[in-house]
């Protein structure tokens, strides 16, 4: 219980990932701010949630959006009584060969995977500061944030920007007594795999489930990540284990990419 009555925040918090960081950070002890553009799931999200024992709120918004990131964060605020750890988990993946992108898509993957870490890291410092005390910022980026991966480029692209902003971030803040930091999964069978997998299907003709398993090949523990894997290294992040570290983005992966 290493963060017993801290408030957390955790964007695309609905479904895989984030609801498997959401859930962890409560059996930690953390109270929970649910975010998420997609309404539907955010119900049952909660329910999970309230089914650890711990208080829950959820809020619809779109991270692309500065001003509903900032709603977002009053939100968990006010209803939650603190603001203590942010996770900006949201994030949209896109499979295209580098010579098909368009601007509509490039504009698309950039507003969620790079503004909305942006505006996530701005809206939680300014509330951290405003209530003169520490915080912990924790950001989604990625194997393809260290590698730039055939037909995610643009995707690539988004989760290397992830780390600098991680490590600009770091720097500016700590004097602020905030740390910054990234986690950066493998592959992990959430619904975002399921659509990788279909659009590379559609894109090269490779069979329903032979990307996702390539990709799991290369896995030197022999298995796909899951939700649980990355939040058990989130919640190191949240929790004072790690107050003397920032600016870092550390691979959790099973031992794919080695930096
Ligand atoms: N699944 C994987 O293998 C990996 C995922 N990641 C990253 O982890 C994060 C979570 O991934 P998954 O859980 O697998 O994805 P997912 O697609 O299963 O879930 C993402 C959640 O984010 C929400 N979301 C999407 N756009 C949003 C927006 N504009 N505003 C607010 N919420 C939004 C979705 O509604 C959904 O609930 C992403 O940033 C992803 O890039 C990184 C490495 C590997
Ligand atoms: C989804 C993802 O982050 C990959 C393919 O590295």
């Amino acid at each position: 219980m290493t963060i017993e009555g801290k408030v957390a925040l955790v964007t695309g918090g609905a479904r895989g990932i984030g609801l498997g960081i959401a859930r962890r950070l409560a059996a930690d002890g953390a109270s929970i701010a649910l975010v998420d553009v997609n309404n539907d799931k955010l119900g049952a999200a909660a329910e999970a949630i309230d089914a650890i024992g711990r208080p829950v709120t959820t809020f619809v918004a779109d991270v692309a959006d500065r001003d509903q990131v900032y709603a977002a964060v009053d939100h968990a605020e006010r209803e939650l009584g603190g603001f203590d750890i942010m996770v900006n988990n949201a994030g949209i993946a896109q499979v295209n060969p580098i010579l098909e992108v368009t601007p509509e898509e490039v504009d698309r993957i950039v507003g969620i995977n790079i503004e909305g870490v942006l505006w996530g890291i701005q809206a939680a410092a300014k509330k951290f500061q405003a209530r003169e005390q520490k915080g912990k910022i924790i950001n989604a980026s990625s194997i393809a944030g260290h590698e730039g991966f055939a037909m995610l480029g643009v995707y690539s692209a988004t989760k290397f920007a992830v780390r600098a902003l991680t490590q600009a971030a770091a720097r500016e803040l700590a004097a602020s007594g905030i740390t910054v930091n990234a986690y950066c999964p493998g592959v992990v069978g959430t619904d975002m795999w399921v659509e990788i997998d279909e659009r590379f299907a559609a894109l090269t003709g490779a069979k329903k489930g032979e990307t996702y398993d390539k990709y799991v090949g290369g896995i030197a523990l022999g298995r796909a990540e899951t939700p649980e894997d990355v939040a058990a290294f989130v919640s190191y992040l949240a929790g004072p284990d790690s107050d003397y570290m920032s600016g870092q983005a550390v691979m959790i992966d099973g031992g794919m990419i080695y930096r």
